[in-house]
């Protein structure tokens, strides 16, 4: 083997911030040893020991500890992975490997890496091979396991050596001996195949494709569904057992006294009981199995792209959205429950009917009129019905917009004693939203008692005719039993599936609304050239940028010429609604310029992958947003298994260290939902310190001390200049005393630039009154 020593983390670069006494009460784990210097394969996080090891000494220096962009904390799994894609001839970046996956941070489990590659667009198996002798050369690149939870991409196979990349070695294949690599082999291999990729011109057909979303994963559980139909056709056959039993034992049994034949019929029915018992419980554990997998896939699906799509595109109320979502519930339902096998059970009418016909002649009529009738009565119905629901569906979407805009702004209502307004807004669209259901449910009503009544009225009707054709001859008793029977077995799908269309109607209805949502573009670029860079300049350039936010009348930011270089310590001032904000946004990829281009290190963002961009921004926006769990989850909320140390660092630096230390649960403590038990400015403190957690090297803050007091802004500012030192930062501001971190001063005024300059230069023409105003916005 060759020298496999991990790169060990860059000692030089520490903070020097000194720790608030803070100790995390998690210790990292695989800390004990430090990675062997040669001769053996990388075992798994080497480096991450390598990098923890200095720390173990005194726990309380931990934010001493390396940077965390200098650590490598990823697993092999996941780092081979980005290599054989690459090998494979489609170049991704770990971080949109990572994005998205529920594991985000440290996705070492094969199944989540498995995930992973499959939304890269790689069909990826994991397949036993127990030793390197059982692996064809004609299968490679593939991934092997190693021992320790390692791994690396196999390139070449020869009888003496073999060729392997070591994520933790660099991106070259690295020469090591057959027999040494077989000691380390774990017996699994991962093959992987690039998927096919439609170009543009196929776009017509991405309707079609965003409509199968649902389509293709209840197609997907098919098999499943084939046995329900089995047991459901075996259950139908089952079900002509009891009106034959009944027949003979009127007609046979009875006048004969024949009780042994009694006992064979009685058996005979008996098991057949038994056997419908068992199938209907079957049937319907099958429909919950179906149904509860197709939910978790299309859950999965959904919320995967909700979470994706383009700020631009999407829809403008968060409360219909949710809406929406929560009709989902209403298709899964659909699908998963047994009305659906009514469908199945209607064919078997026939059998039914044909049956009556041998055993009663003409009275077959009387359920062969009754059933199409009762057809058409509910075919007659779905209009009206499908109107109903729709306004319905429009009308509970309003009140649930209402309802979440209400119960989020609860505290302006009650302060600005807009009670009254808001009841009467509510009322209003509750009595709109009643009256609409309510139309709803007497039309399914209807439907359904005009079923029973058919029923019934078929077994009065059977009854009288057939007690006539027992009194003429032609019918025994036991025959008049069977055929009631009969029509009561030939009527019950038909009241099931009366129901069954109701439900179908509201299921078309949230199908349609979540096909809408499947429609709208998410944020993977059309423009992504799939090249991974892995070292940019952190400068940002804006390049004849305009923009313009949706369904806006104005552009926001217009003729924008800029370059912030890589180091540059930039503030952003400027009146109201200037644009101030718009800039930050625009530089992490939320929306995308109207006009012009934002450049990352000289390349058009939109070029970059998004995760990529994002993984090397730290952005603070205005609305601190956490989210209901402790202070920790919420500043490891993008990368939940960070390193502890990373943490600490951050929460020092953002000054969350300050208040957690006086709090008996410390990073335990909860911050509620939306972050509600915590002041403005405790809020804005744990938004900095998740924003600096991974050290980017661009760090845009908007309004980063706005809720902060003096002296914790002045000891956040003392910490910020150290912590920016050779980073790029954007500062959008209001305070003028944030002012001293920055050297450059850009002024902004009706989405305009009007000054640009060093920072004591713009202050001074500020103060003579020198700089212009920008002309009012174009529309
Ligand atoms: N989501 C949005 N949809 C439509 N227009 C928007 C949106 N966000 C901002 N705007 C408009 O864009 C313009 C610039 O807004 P921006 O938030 O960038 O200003 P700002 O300078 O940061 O203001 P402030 O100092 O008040 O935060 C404003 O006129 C605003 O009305």
């Amino acid at each position: 083997m060759t020298d496999s020593k991990p790169t060990q983390p860059a000692s030089g670069t520490t903070a020097s911030l000194e720790p608030e006494t803070t100790e995390s009460s998690s210790q990292d784990d695989n800390t004990s040893s430090t990675p062997e210097a040669s001769g053996k394969v990388p075992s798994t996080d080497s480096r991450k020991q390598a990098a923890n090891a200095s720390q173990q000494a005194d726990p309380r220096t931990r934010v001493d500890a390396p940077l965390p962009s200098d650590v490598d904390y990823e697993s092999p799994l996941l780092r081979s992975l980005v290599h054989l894609f690459s090998i494979l001839g489609r170049p991704v970046t770990l971080e949109q490997l990572k994005s998205g996956l529920p594991e985000h941070g440290v996705p070492s489990h094969t199944s989540a890496c498995l995930r992973a590659a499959s939304q890269a667009g790689m069909h990826a198996k994991v397949t036993r091979r127990n030793s390197l002798s059982e692996i064809s050369t004609l299968t490679l690149p593939c991934i092997i396991l190693l021992k320790n939870k390692g791994a690396g991409v196999l390139t070449s196979l020869t009888d003496t050596h073999a060729e392997v990349i070591f994520p933790e070695m660099g991106n070259t294949p690295i020469s090591v001996l057959r027999d040494k690599l077989n000691e380390e082999y774990a017996g699994y291999v991962i093959f992987g195949q690039i998927n096919g990729r439609l170009d543009k011109r196929a776009s017509e057909l991405k309707l079609l494709k965003t409509k199968r979303w649902f389509w293709d994963t209840i197609l997907y559980f098919f098999p499943i569904y084939k046995h329900v139909g089995l047991a459901s056709i075996i259950i139908n056959l089952l079900a002509l057992a009891s009106p034959l039993f009944f027949m003979n034992v009127y007609d046979r049994v009875v006048p004969n006294n024949a009780v042994d034949t009694l006992w064979v019929l009685a058996a005979g029915i008996g098991i057949a009981l038994v056997f419908d018992f068992i199938l209907r419980n079957l049937r319907s554990y099958f429909c919950d199995v179906a149904g509860k997998n197709a939910d978790v896939i299309l859950a999965s699906r959904l919320m995967q792209h909700i979470m994706a799509l383009r700020l631009d595109d999407k829809p403008d109320s968060t409360g219909t959205m949710a809406n929406n979502l929560r009709e989902f519930e209403s298709l899964r339902e659909f699908f998963s429950s047994t009305t659906l096998l009514a469908i199945i059970d209607l064919p078997f009418l026939f059998i039914f009917l044909a049956l009556i016909h041998f055993i009663g002649g003409p009275m077959v009529f009387i359920p062969a009129i009754a059933v199409p009738l009762v057809i058409i009565v509910g075919l007659l119905l779905q209009y009206p019905f499908q109107r109903a629901i729709e306004a319905g569906y429009k009308e509970g979407a309003q009140k649930h917009a209402l309802l979440i805009e209400i119960i989020n702004g609860i505290e302006t209502v009650k302060t600005s004693m807009a009670e009254g307004h808001m009841q009467q807004l509510w009322e209003k669209v509750v009595g709109m939203s009643a009256k609409s259901s309510n139309h709803a449910k007497r039309l399914a009503n209807f439907s359904m008692t005009f079923t029973m009544f058919a029923a019934q009225a078929v077994s009065v009707f059977i009854i009288v005719v057939g007690v006539y054709r027992i009194s003429e001859g032609e019918l025994t008793m036991g025959g008049l039993i069977a055929c009631n029977i009969l029509a009561g077995r030939a009527m019950a799908p038909l009241s099931q599936i009366a129901g069954m269309l109701s439900r179908m109607q509201q299921s078309r209805m949230a199908l349609k609304s979540l096909d809408l949502i499947m429609q709208l573009p998410t944020e993977a670029q059309d423009e992504y050239t799939g090249i991974s860079y892995e070292k940019l300049e952190a400068s940002i350039t804006f390049d004849s940028l305009a923009f313009k936010y949706p369904n806006a009348e104005r552009f926001a930011l217009e003729d924008i010429h800029l370059k912030i270089r890589e180091g540059e310590r930039v503030g952003i001032i400027g009146r109201m609604g200037s644009g101030k904000s718009t800039f930050g946004k625009l530089c992490v990829g939320l929306y995308r310029p109207t006009e012009g281009a934002v450049k990352l290190g000289g390349v058009d963002i939109r070029q970059m992958d998004i995760a990529d961009l994002r993984s090397r921004t730290g952005y603070v926006s205005q609305d601190n947003y956490l989210f209901y769990g402790s202070v920790r989850d919420n500043i490891a909320i993008g990368n939940p298994q960070a390193d502890e140390n990373a943490i600490l660092r951050a929460a020092a630096i953002a000054g969350v260290t300050d208040f957690v230390q006086s709090h008996p649960a410390g990073f335990g403590m909860q911050v509620g939902e939306r972050g509600m038990a915590l002041s403005g400015g405790q809020r804005q403190s744990i938004a900095l310190a998740r924003a600096l957690l991974t050290d980017p090297d661009i760090i845009i803050l908007d309004e980063p001390s706005s809720n902060m007091d003096n002296g914790s802004e002045h000891a956040f500012k003392k910490k910020l200049s150290h912590i920016v030192t050779g980073k790029t930062l954007l500062l959008i501001t209001h305070r003028l005393s944030m002012l001293d971190v920055v050297d450059r001063l850009i002024v902004m005024d009706n989405g305009r630039v009007v000054a640009d300059g060093p920072k004591a230069a713009v202050l001074e023409a500020l103060k003579n009154d020198q700089i212009k105003k920008a002309p009012t916005r174009a529309a």
